[in-house]
């Protein structure tokens, strides 16, 4: 091959949620392009390689089928991907840090500086540098210092291209996406290569979609979506505790908010708390920046976001022991979904994890049910002490129990036959509705007291009350 005929090629370091789902849809859309995805973890790559993906996310079976082996590979070789390859996305987890200067806030940042250094190692040829993961703005700069010191061998220009992705839709959203952001330095060589990234995204995606800025602002502008999403759940769940004590109800509200076009109505369901590996990281890591840059106010308003979603956690647990006489001890309980949210098997700072902790802390027996999370929610509370047991079946899930507190929106349990249910659990049967998709009236009407989100009690305890319907 010349060298203007030779085939692109793509190499991705770290196979995780962001990095299989962006790379099997960039090789599926361009299979002109060679796309490798390398990751340290050898179970992975070989999950990726087999049947049984690693992740479960609708659509991505088809997706990584129609690709891999063709020109989608996932490979243990990073160092071969790195010297074969033009442009390097990187997507390593950046989790918060966990000890040290910055301890439970900044963003640990060493699987990317390991990743930087072992890049400049083994490159003998220009390389375009992608941070895909998210990111503390400035983070390309010090990339930027690692990539140049000693290393006399190449040049390496880099950009930001943050992915704005969520579980659940990923493959719907890397193809259809809102927006598609690219961050560059104004050199000639910057603007070089933001233009080669942004003709791949464009192959798919209308060209008014791809946005480019400097490097800064792309950066922040992942940090600031993800605030902002979990700043306007935080706002409906700290209303939802007012209507709660109002007899006012969240969804009435939110509809006749979010009919506001300057709102719109998306993103504005009641929860017993957001979860998920990146709302909360990523606003400690604004935080954490705020402060570094003394910036305490700022900083504190988005401390609330978080503030907000501890408080719903907790509110819910308080809620479910003093509405069951003031004790869970010995009491059995079904945690109706564990992942954080539907369509997914990710545990990751779920809400769930929080309330089987406390629960159990109060001597509560668990069952915990999920049709995609179960191995994940093992993981999660392994070692956690007290009485838990996992099963597929919603049905022998809730056999037995004194409660049922709805972790995940999963559109099966809205489908269950709860007259069924009901005759299977103990009396007084309550359920404890952490996403308000269940039939609460119809529930209340079988038999069962009935504790939604933001909205009154259905409860078959003192004066029968009004359920208007
Ligand atoms: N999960 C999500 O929905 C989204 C995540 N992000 C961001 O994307 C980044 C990655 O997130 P996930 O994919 O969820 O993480 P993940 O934990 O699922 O995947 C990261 C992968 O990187 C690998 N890795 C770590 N160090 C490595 C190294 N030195 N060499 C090779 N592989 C290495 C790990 O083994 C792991 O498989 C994070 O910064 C996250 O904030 C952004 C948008 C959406
Ligand atoms: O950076 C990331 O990791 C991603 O984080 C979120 O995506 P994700 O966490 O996968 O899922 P979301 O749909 O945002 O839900 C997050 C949490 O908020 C909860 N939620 C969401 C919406 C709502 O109205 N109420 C609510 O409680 C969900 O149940 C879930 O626990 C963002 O939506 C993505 O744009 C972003 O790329």
């Amino acid at each position: 091959m010349t060298e203007k005929t030779r085939q692109m090629k793509i190499l991705c370091i770290g196979a995780g949620y962001v990095g299989g789902p962006t790379m099997a849809v960039i090789a599926s859309q361009c299979p002109d392009i060679k796309v490798t995805v390398v990751d340290i973890n050898p179970e992975r790559i070989a999950r990726w390689n087999s049947e049984r993906l690693p992740i479960y996310e609708p659509g991505l079976d088809e997706v990584v089928r129609s690709a891999r082996g063709r020109n989608l590979f996932f490979s243990t070789d990073i160092e071969a991907g790195i010297r074969e390859s033009d442009m390097i996305f990187v997507s390593v987890n950046t989790p918060t840090k966990m000890f040290g200067t910055g301890a439970g806030m900044a963003a640990d940042l060493q699987y990317w500086e390991k990743t930087a250094r072992q890049i400049r190692e083994c490159s003998n040829t220009p390389k375009i540098i992608v941070e895909k993961s998210t990111l503390p703005v400035k983070t390309a700069q010090a990339m930027k210092r690692i990539f140049d010191a000693g290393n006399h061998k190449t040049r390496f220009t880099v950009l930001s291209n943050p992915e704005f992705l969520a579980e659940g839709t990923a493959v719907n959203d890397l193809k259809h996406p809102d927006r598609v952001l690219i961050g560059s330095d104004t050199s000639p060589a910057g603007i070089r290569a933001r233009e080669s990234l942004v003709d791949i995204y464009a192959r798919w995606v209308d060209r008014d979609r791809i946005l480019t800025t400097n490097i800064w602002s792309s950066e922040l502008s992942k940090l600031v979506a993800n605030a902002f999403l979990a700043q306007r759940i935080s706002s409906v769940n700290a209303i939802s505790a007012l209507c709660e004590k109002t007899d006012a109800d969240i969804a009435e509200v939110t509809r006749a908010v979010g009919m506001d076009s300057r709102l719109g109505s998306k993103f504005l369901n009641a929860s017993v708390g957001f979860g998920g590996s990146c709302f909360k990281k990523d606003i400690l890591n604004l935080v954490y920046l705020c402060r570094y840059y003394g910036l305490n106010e700022v900083a504190d308003y988005w401390e609330g976001v978080i503030r907000i979603n501890e408080y719903q956690k907790e509110r819910f647990v308080v809620n479910m022991l003093g509405n069951m006489f003031h004790t869970l001890s010995g009491k059995r309980i079904c945690l109706l979904g564990f992942a954080f949210k539907a369509h997914t098997g990710d545990t990751r700072e779920s809400p769930g994890i929080y309330i089987a902790k406390r629960l159990m802390e109060e001597r509560a027996k668990l069952v915990v049910t999920d049709p995609e999370a179960l191995e994940n929610a093992r993981f999660e509370l392994q070692g956690v002490e007290g009485d838990v047991c996992y099963t597929e079946d919603p049905y022998a899930a809730t056999d037995g129990c004194d409660a049922v507190a709805l972790m995940t929106e999963w559109p099966q349990y809205a489908a269950l036959d709860f007259d069924r249910i009901f005759r299977s659990m103990a009396q007084p049967a309550f359920i404890f509705d952490g996403r308000n998709i269940l039939d609460h009236a119809k529930l209340y009407t079988i038999g069962f007291n009935v504790f939604p989100i933001g909205k009154p009690a259905l409860t078959h305890f003192h004066d029968e009350p009004s359920i208007g319907g």
